[in-house]
């Protein structure tokens, strides 16, 4: 496969970096009457519009041109035959074999297809004996409440579902403990009543130190308030690839609910992991959550290059971030609905990306995954937006809306959509003529994608998560970086356990740098 820096279309987008930052996208629109309709397209459920970036016909089939001399298409074709991508792990990536409706076949090899049903069916036989009171507490309570104990891939996945389909949850109340401080902890705690409480430990590596000391924590609280000595058996369900290190929590691995190594953390809201969301809002509507990810699965799988929605968000994404060094992406959802689509896509995009190495080890030549943050419209707008649109850097946005309210929800939609289009209308036109004094100029030529949910449902919301899952995935692949490690995360976990000690103890700290040591210092003395 050719290098990036081979590729003549890379060369000639690279040769041209100054005109394409400059290029007006206002006089995009002037000379094609049917931009709109040649740069957005629809697939499950969604629309993308990306006509508001500097993007003409030839930079367009230039990174098409890209993604076929990377091979963007053997790269996908690869991980979804379940091939081991993640090379410096030796595992195959297969979270797509997580959503093929029952009884599909043909996406993963038959023994992970029927491990994969297997699962399902055990959880929505548990979720719906516990949703209807067939299976109680050890006292014969009904489940009112769900504590979901995870952190990182265990924790933001299904707090971004429950929190967007809300309006759907008819099953007990899900509590998210993730921080080691306490707070959610004491907060969940204080809402549960123990005899109804569900605790969920879920965690792939059963080692995470956070989940295991909230584990301990929510089994202590559960062992002396309730009088029962199943109360562990009956209250607690491990969610775990990691089966042995079950048992030495004091559980029983024959319990737990099992997810695999060809999971990553941040491609898990789909297994077991997702347990909590099927609990809330019940087995079907999980299956369609699962469906309209399957839906844009196959849009990724089967739509050409030039059409497939997924490979075109990465190429826009590349094209601002990599080609034009804009390094920062915002994301806004129009929705309260999807407040915690940034923090998700944080560790999506900032965990799978944020490397320097490609998959051969050598050091990369480009820049590759920058921030990703944003908030909702339209408290955004009256928060950062004034960088948007006057700041000197140009920070590329992600639009997001829904067309549909919510049945029964109350609210200004029109008001809403009015603000969703203007704010990219703006980024684009700016204003000021010479009369304008200049701090009132906007200069515009500021990009945007929007991206369009017909409604808000556990489809397309399935949809949008996959569709951002394999824009990352068409990144690294054009990178040439493996999406599927975080090695990265590892040392200051490893440090944190070496400093514990010393923090604790009463004797000067030693061996370790001026900073670290003059901040446990004064950590102590305030501490008292
Ligand atoms: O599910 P767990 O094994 O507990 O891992 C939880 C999280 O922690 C790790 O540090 C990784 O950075 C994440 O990718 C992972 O999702």
């Amino acid at each position: 496969m050719q290098t990036l820096e081979a590729i003549d279309a890379w060369q000639a987008l690279w040769a041209s970096r100054d005109r394409l930052a400059e290029q007006s996208i206002n006089g995009l629109f002037a000379a094609d009457a049917g931009r709109f309709e040649h740069f957005s397209l629809t697939a499950a459920g969604i629309l993308l519009d990306y006509s508001k970036q500097p993007i003409d016909r030839q930079t367009r089939e230039r990174l098409l041109e890209v993604a076929r001399a990377r091979d963007v298409a053997g790269q996908r074709d690869a991980m979804l035959a379940g091939e081991p991508i993640n090379e410096s792990e030796g595992r195959a990536v297969l979270h797509t074999a997580l959503r093929v409706p029952d009884g599909g076949t043909g996406w993963a090899a038959p023994a992970i297809t029927r491990e994969v049903a297997t699962t399902r069916s055990r959880m929505a036989e548990l979720a719906a004996a516990i949703r209807d009171g067939r299976r109680t507490g050890a006292t014969g309570q009904p489940i009112e409440h769900v504590i979901n104990i995870g952190i990182g891939g265990s924790d933001l996945g299904p707090r971004l579902v429950l929190e967007a389909l809300a309006p759907l949850a008819d099953g007990p109340t899900v509590h998210f403990v993730a921080n080691v401080d306490g707070v959610e902890w004491q907060q969940a705690m204080g809402q549960c009543d123990p005899e109804r409480t569900l605790v969920l430990v879920v965690s792939k590596s059963f080692g995470t130190v956070e989940t295991m000391a909230n584990a301990h924590e929510a089994m202590a609280w559960l062992r002396r308030s309730v009088p029962s000595d199943t109360v562990l058996e009956r209250q607690v369900l491990a969610i775990t690839a990691n089966l042995d290190r079950v048992r030495e929590l004091g559980l029983d691995p024959e319990l737990a609910l099992p997810m695999w190594d060809w999971v990553g953390g941040r491609y898990s809201l789909w297994s077991a992991v997702g347990f909590a969301i099927m609990l809330a809002i019940g087995p079907t509507a999980f299956d369609e959550v699962l469906a309209g990810a399957h839906a844009m699965d196959r849009h990724f799988a089967e739509a050409p290059l030039e059409s497939n929605m997924p490979v075109l968000l990465g190429l826009v994404s590349i094209f601002n971030g990599t080609l034009l060094d804009r390094r920062s992406q915002a994301v806004v959802p129009y929705t309260e609905r999807l407040g915690r689509l940034s923090a998700y896509l944080q560790q999506l995009v900032m965990e799978s990306n944020g490397k320097s190495v490609d998959r051969a080890g050598h050091p990369v030549s480009i820049p590759t995954a920058g921030a990703i943050w944003g908030q909702t419209g339209t408290p955004g707008q009256h928060a950062f937006f004034q960088a948007l649109h006057q700041g000197t850097d140009v920070v590329p946005v992600d639009f997001v809306g829904v067309a549909r309210p919510v049945a029964g929800e109350r609210g200004d939609p029109l008001a809403l959509t009015a603000n969703l289009f203007a704010q990219s209308q703006a980024l684009m036109q700016g204003r000021g003529d010479a009369d304008m004094p200049a701090a009132r100029r906007c200069p515009g030529n500021r990009p945007s994608n929007t991206i369009l949910l017909k409604a808000l449902t556990p489809a397309t919301l399935g949809a949008l998560i996959a569709l951002y899952e394999h824009r990352t995935f068409v990144e690294a692949a054009v990178w040439g970086i493996n999406a599927f490690d975080q090695f990265g995360v590892e040392l200051g976990k490893v440090l944190a356990d070496e400093l514990k000690p010393l923090i604790a103890g009463g004797q000067a700290a030693e061996g370790v740098d001026g900073s670290t040591a003059g901040l446990i210092a004064r950590y102590r003395d305030w501490r008292g």
